[in-house]
């Protein structure tokens, strides 16, 4: 090629690497003003899905003014796959949880985010859960390093901890995002150690999706995430209840419960909730948002995991777009938005299959369907 085709060449592949990026970013921008009905150029397929989500809403008795087009918003923020990249570009992300007790939850979460597209999925956990993890799925890098107090001597308290940070530290800064809490339990030593493993992380502005006894270790220490714009709190009836009681010091209101997770969200300086439910609400103290897919009416154990991993791939994903000169999104809304499509929609297409016996094992092997019938790869 001579040097003046290439430099032609080189100039068509670049309007065509960037124009692709800021459509995909003007588009994301539309969806979430949510001003497809005024778009000319964006009649037709868009708007009908945008009023069959409203339509699901109101069977779901949620607010369908608050409904928002979750699969355009996930389209917008899933990567292309290209030759290009290298491994790690799709993300990095680590699980802090698994104990004596639960080792399903953090499988489910480390094995979910790799199963949407993340290249890499850690888990740390306690010595007993690491091989019982790591018997699940050779694709997890799992790291036995966390402790329980029956194994720490009193004396030994202040040297384990350390020696757990320490550890954990040296890994930290290659995570794109954390999910704390699958499995975590709500052992003293243990929920110390990743008291401080939390610290850490937001010193180094790393996002973090805060589930399952993360929530209740954050529900008792709250300055951990107040006004931390980084952390997502993922609760479940129960979790949502405790927030509300501890941080607004009254019950669930349901009458007004989109109002109340905005003051929620505000009164924490602004970290993004996501109230799971029979409608997903979304909030970051500025806005409210639902999402009300078909999901599943099985409610086995496991699936709020498989959020968690799940909003923890797209916050990667979310903030890259940011990175890329996105003007004026959060990242944390629109990867909640994007999880809470992605795990209903598995869950419908679960349930169509396995009826009754739908488990979150189930769930997890419909991730990558349900992607590729949103965001086919090209
Ligand atoms: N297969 C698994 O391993 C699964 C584990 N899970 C994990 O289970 C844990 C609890 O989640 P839930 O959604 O059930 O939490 P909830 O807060 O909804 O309920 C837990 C129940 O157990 C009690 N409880 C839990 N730990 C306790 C403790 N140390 N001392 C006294 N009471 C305790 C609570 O008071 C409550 O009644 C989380 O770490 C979660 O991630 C779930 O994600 C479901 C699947
Ligand atoms: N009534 C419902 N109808 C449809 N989907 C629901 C309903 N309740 C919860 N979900 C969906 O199921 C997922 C998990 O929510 P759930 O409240 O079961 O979390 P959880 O209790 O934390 O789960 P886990 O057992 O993993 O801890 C969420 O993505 C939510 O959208
Ligand atoms: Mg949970």
């Amino acid at each position: 090629m001579e040097k003046k085709q290439l430099k032609e060449y080189i100039h068509t592949c670049m309007h065509q690497l960037y124009g692709g990026v800021i459509r995909r970013q003007q588009h994301l921008i539309r969806c979430l003003v949510g001003d497809y009905h005024s778009s000319s150029s964006r009649s037709g397929p868009l708007l009908l899905v945008n009023k069959c989500t409203r339509m699901q809403s109101v069977m779901s008795g949620g607010n369908p003014t608050l409904e928002v087009d979750a699969l355009s918003i996930l389209r917008s923020i899933s990567p292309n796959l290209d030759a290009t990249k290298h491994k790690g570009q799709a993300g990095r992300i680590a699980v802090i949880g698994g104990c004596r007790e639960y080792t399903g939850a953090p499988y489910f979460s480390a094995i979910s985010a790799l199963k949407i597209g993340a290249d890499l999925s850690h888990v740390f956990c306690t010595k007993d859960a690491a091989p019982v993890i790591k018997g699940y799925s050779p694709e997890l890098i799992v790291h036995p390093l966390l402790e329980e107090s029956y194994n720490v001597r009193d004396e030994d308290i202040t040297t384990s901890l350390n020696k757990v940070l320490i550890e954990v530290d040296k890994w930290m800064e290659r995570f794109d995002c954390l999910v704390i809490g699958p499995g975590l339990g709500r052992d003293p030593f243990l929920l110390d150690c990743v008291t401080d493993i939390m610290k850490n992380a937001r010193q180094n502005n790393i996002p973090m999706v805060i589930d399952g006894d993360g929530l209740f270790l954050v529900t008792n220490c709250l300055d951990l995430i107040s006004g931390y714009p980084l952390a997502v709190l993922t609760p479940n009836i129960n979790e949502y209840k405790r927030l509300v009681q501890k941080v607004l010091n009254c019950e669930v209101n349901d009458q007004d419960g989109p109002q109340q997770l905005l003051s929620l969200s505000k009164s924490m300086g602004g970290v993004t909730i996501l109230r799971k439910g029979q409608s997903d609400y979304i909030s970051d103290g500025k806005e409210v948002k639902s999402v009300s897919i078909y999901g599943s009416p099985r409610r086995c154990g496991g699936q709020g995991d498989i959020l968690s991993g799940s909003v923890a791939v797209f916050f990667a994903w979310a903030r890259k777009l940011v990175g890329n000169g996105e003007p004026d999104i959060n990242p944390a809304m629109v990867s909640c938005i994007a999880g809470s499509a992605l795990m209903r929609k598995a869950a419908s297409l679960a349930f169509q299959d396995k009826k009754r016996s739908t488990l979150t094992t189930d769930i997890i092997e419909h991730l990558g369907r349900s992607l590729e019938d949103i965001c086919p790869v090209r």
